[in-house]
C-alpha cells in the first residue's frame, strides 16, 4: 500500500491556491481571488473536476485548515516569513524568473535560496501525497515546483504525474548558469508529461535534457532511469493555455458590464480613441517601452491627447523584489513625466491605476478599448491577450501583441510586434489607431475564432488526456527540429 493515500483522484499542487487570505487590521479574515493568469485558467478547470487544490495562501505563518471553496478542496501549504522571502521572493522570483524569461533582469544566485526552494518543495509534495488516492493524477504547475514531481514519484510510485510550466523554458545557453541545473532538470522528469506553453520551450528542455544528462530522447520522449535497473518514458510537449471563453463572452454580455463600457468612455471624457494596457506591474510585460512609444507619438503630434487617452492597468506584484520596486519607480516618474507635458486640467495623457480590477471592470475596460497594447519583451502565454478577444462580442478593436509572448504563436489576427523596435512600435500603434473598421473586423473575428475553439477547457483535456493514454501529442517537437538540435552532452565537474 503506498504511503499517506488520500481520497483524491484529482490533485492540482500550485504554488498559490486560488484565493488569497488577507487578514485586516482587527483580525477579521477575507479571501479574495489571487493574481495573475495561472490562477484565471485553473479555476474553471478545477472546479468541474471536484478535486483537491494545493497551494500556499499567499500568507506568512501558520497555514489555516483546509476547507471547501467553490467546489474544490483547498489545502493550504505554510509558508514561514523567511520562506516567504527564501524560496517566493529569492529563488522562484529573483532567480528562476528572470533566467527564464531571457535575462531582462540579471537572475541572482543564493545558495540559501536553493536550500529553501528543496525544502519548500518536498513540503508542497508531502501534501499532494497525501491527499492523493491510490492511482491518481497529480497535476503540477509551474516554475515554483519543479522540484515537486520527482519527489512526489520517490513517495507515491503509484501515481500518475504531470507538469505544466506557464512562463518560458530557456534556451540551454542561459539555462546552464543555473548551479543547480541538473537537480532541476531531474526534478521535472520525476513526471510523466511534462506541458509547455510553447514549441520553442519543448525544443528548449529536450536540448536541456540531451545536452546536461545525454538522455536518449526520440522525438518528443525521453527515457530515463527508473531506480529499478530499468528506464520510464517522459514525454514533453507543448500545450497553449487559454481562457474560459464562453464565461468571458457570458461577462461581456451582462447588462451591468454593457452599461459601465459607456460610463467608462464618458467618465475618461469621450476621447475619439481609447488605449489600454492591462499588466501585473512586472519586467517581463514591457510597460516602459509602451510608455515610451506613447511618450514620443504624443511629443511628436502624432497623436493628440485632446482625443486620445491610454488606461493603464499595472496591479501590484512581488512587491519586496527590488527589480519590482524599481520598475514602479520607473514607470510613475514616465507616466508623471507624460502627464506634466501632455495632459491638462481635468484631462490626463495617461490614466494609471496601481490596484487589481474585479473581472466585471475588466471586462468593460477591454470593450470601451479601441486598441489593446500588450508589448511584453517575454511572456508565457499573456491570457489578457486572449480575455480581449473574447470579450469583444461587438468584432471591434485592434491587438497590438507582442512577438514575444505565447499567445503571439496562435492569434494571428494580432498586430504583431517587436517592442524593443520603438518606432516600429510606433508606426504599429498608428496602425491600429487608423485601422478601418472593415479590416478591425474581419481581424477580430480570426481572434475570436482561436479563443472559442481553444479554450481553457480544451487545453485541460489535451494535457489531461495525453497524461492518462502516455501519448504524449501535445503540439509535438518535429524530428527535423530534433535533428537540428543534436549536440553533445556537457559533462563539468561542476555537475555533483
Ligand atoms: O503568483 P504571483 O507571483 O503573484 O504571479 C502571478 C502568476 O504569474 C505567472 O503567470 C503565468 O501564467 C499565465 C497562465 O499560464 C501565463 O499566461 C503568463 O504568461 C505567465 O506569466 C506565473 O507563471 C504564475 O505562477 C503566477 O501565479
Ligand atoms: O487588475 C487586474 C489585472 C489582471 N487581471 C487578470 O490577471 C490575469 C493576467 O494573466 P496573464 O496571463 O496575462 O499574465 P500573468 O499576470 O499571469 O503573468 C488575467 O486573467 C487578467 O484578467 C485581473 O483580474 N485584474
Amino acid at each position: 500500500m503506498p504511503q499517506g493515500v488520500g481520497e483524491y483522484d484529482f490533485v492540482v499542487v500550485a504554488n498559490r491556491l486560488p484565493v488569497d487570505r488577507v487578514v485586516a487590521d482587527d483580525g477579521s479574515v477575507t479571501w479574495r481571488t489571487s493574481p495573475g493568469g495561472l490562477v484565471t485558467a485553473l479555476e474553471p478547470v478545477m472546479r468541474r473536476a471536484e478535486g483537491a487544490w494545493v497551494g500556499w495562501s499567499g500568507d506568512a505563518g501558520e497555514a489555516p485548515a483546509p476547507f471547501e471553496g467553490d467546489d474544490m478542496h483547498l489545502v493550504p501549504v505554510p509558508l514561514s516569513e523567511e520562506e516567504v522571502s527564501t524560496y517566493y521572493e529569492g529563488f522562484s522570483n529573483d532567480t528562476l524568473w528572470p533566467l527564464y524569461h531571457d535575462v531582462i533582469a540579471v537572475p541572482t544566485y543564493h545558495r540559501a535560496w536553493w536550500e529553501a526552494y528543496v525544502r519548500v518543495n518536498r513540503r508542497f509534495a508531502e501534501a499532494a501525497a497525501a491527499q492523493a488516492s491510490e492511482g491518481a493524477t497529480v497535476w503540477v504547475q509551474d516554475y515554483q515546483l519543479q522540484l515537486v514531481p520527482a519527489v512526489l514519484r520517490e513517495l507515491r510510485p503509484d501515481l500518475r504525474i504531470g507538469f505544466f510550466n506557464h512562463i518560458p523554458f530557456p534556451p540551454y545557453e542561459l539555462f546552464a548558469q543555473m548551479p543547480w541545473r541538473r537537480q532541476v532538470i531531474e526534478g521535472l522528469l520525476g513526471a510523466d508529461l511534462v506541458g509547455f506553453q510553447r514549441q520553442s520551450d519543448a525544443n528548449n528542455f529536450l536540448r536541456v535534457c540531451r545536452r546536461l544528462l545525454g538522455i536518449d530522447s526520440r522525438r518528443h520522449r525521453l527515457q530515463v532511469a527508473d531506480g529499478r535497473g530499468g528506464t520510464r518514458e517522459v514525454h514533453a510537449a507543448a500545450f497553449p493555455i487559454s481562457i474560459d471563453t464562453p464565461a468571458f463572452e457570458e461577462l461581456a454580455a451582462r447588462p451591468s458590464v454593457q452599461s459601465r463600457v459607456a460610463e467608462v468612455r464618458f467618465e475618461l471624457g469621450a476621447p475619439r480613441k481609447l488605449l489600454l494596457g492591462v499588466d501585473r506591474l512586472d519586467y517581463t510585460k514591457g510597460i516602459m517601452h509602451r510608455l515610451k512609444a506613447y511618450g514620443e507619438l504624443l511629443d511628436d503630434g502624432v497623436v493628440d491627447p485632446e482625443d486620445t487617452v491610454l488606461v493603464q492597468v499595472a496591479t501590484p506584484s512581488r512587491e519586496r523584489v527590488d527589480s519590482y520596486r524599481q520598475l514602479r519607480d520607473e514607470i510613475e516618474l514616465a507616466v508623471g513625466r507624460i502627464n506634466g507635458e501632455h495632459g491638462t486640467i481635468g484631462r490626463a495623457a495617461v490614466h494609471y491605476l496601481h490596484h487589481n480590477q474585479p473581472r466585471e471592470e475588466m471586462s468593460a475596460l477591454y470593450q470601451a478599448a479601441d486598441v489593446m497594447l500588450v508589448t511584453a519583451l517575454r511572456d508565457g502565454m499573456n491570457l489578457v491577450a486572449k480575455e480581449y478577444a473574447a470579450s469583444r462580442l461587438d468584432e471591434r478593436g485592434v491587438l497590438v501583441l507582442s512577438e514575444f509572448t505565447g499567445a503571439a504563436d496562435e492569434l494571428t489576427g494580432a498586430l504583431l510586434v517587436n517592442p524593443h523596435d520603438i518606432v516600429g512600435l510606433k508606426r504599429t500603434m498608428v496602425q491600429a489607431l487608423e485601422m478601418p473598421d472593415k479590416e478591425q473586423a474581419r481581424r477580430m473575428r480570426q481572434l475570436r475564432r482561436r479563443v472559442r475553439t481553444h479554450d481553457v477547457t480544451r487545453w485541460a483535456e489535451a494535457f489531461l488526456s495525453a497524461l492518462d493514454t502516455g501519448s504524449g501529442s501535445g503540439t509535438t517537437v518535429s524530428e527535423a527540429e530534433q535533428a537540428a538540435t543534436a549536440e553533445p552532452t556537457v559533462e563539468l565537474a561542476g555537475d555533483r
